[in-house]
């Protein structure tokens, strides 16, 4: 896996937004994110086939702009539309099976809020974590307590070159001290998908990003 596709790495699901999914997607990749991860769950979340028909349009679309296509928790689903890889957090299928099962050039990545579930995935062969939350968030209703930048730091300090993506309550302004503080990038719902413009919006975290990484 290539660790700059975690630079501006936005996740969305059909509840993350009052428009079009599929506009609010083709803007932000306009504006330049490097990858995109489908989560669809929560409150009238799509289930069956209005889910993997979404999922089939998102992964076309995001090939247009040559962004990998990654599905949070739904294994069978991303299987089904032949993704570049999952998502899992700590309850969802392990890493051991999902390299078992699935194709073997999958990005497969975990998410991990302390140094322990850290160390877990890195031993478990996960491609990428994803650290949070750093910031309080509204996006998930299960969030854990915030980790901060300090916990952020300790986690990159416990994983040596692991990529990372930092992930939870993450606006513009909060680009620098998250990549000065190991994060390999950062991962974004709702400064997107709620932005009254996603492509700028993508366009500042590209830049900001590219810029803060250029001193790492
Ligand atoms: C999926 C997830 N995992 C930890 S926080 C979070 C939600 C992040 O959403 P937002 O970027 O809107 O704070
Ligand atoms: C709960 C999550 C935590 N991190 C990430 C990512 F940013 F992709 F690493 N995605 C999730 N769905
Ligand atoms: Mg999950």
């Amino acid at each position: 896996m290539n660790r700059s596709w975690l630079r501006v790495y936005f996740i969305m699901g059909s509840n993350n937004t009052t428009r079009n999914p599929l506009e609010v997607l083709e803007e932000a990749l306009q504006g330049g994110i490097t990858m995109f991860q489908f989560r669809e769950k929560g409150k009238n979340a799509y289930t069956g086939d209005m889910k993997l028909d979404l999922a089939q349009k998102m992964k076309q679309l995001c090939h247009q702009y040559n962004v990998p296509f990654i599905v949070n928790d739904d294994v069978d689903l991303a299987i089904a539309v032949n993704a570049d890889g999952i998502h899992v957090g700590q309850d969802d299928a392990k890493v051991d099976v999902i390299k078992r099962t699935c194709p073997s050039d999958w990005i497969i990545g975990v998410s991990a809020t302390n140094k322990d579930e850290a160390i877990q995935a890195m031993e478990d062969g996960a491609d990428y974590i994803g650290v949070g939350p750093i910031y309080s968030t509204k996006t998930k209703s299960d969030a854990k307590k915030p980790i901060d930048i300090i916990g952020l730091a300790y986690i990159r300090q416990a994983v040596g070159d692991l990529p990372i993506v930092a992930i939870g309550g993450i606006g513009m302004t909060n680009v620098f001290p998250i990549i000065k503080a190991g994060a390999d990038g950062v991962s974004i719902i709702s400064a997107i998908s709620n932005a009254n413009n996603p492509r700028s919006v993508a366009q500042v975290f590209d830049a900001y990003t590219s810029y803060a990484v250029s001193f790492r």
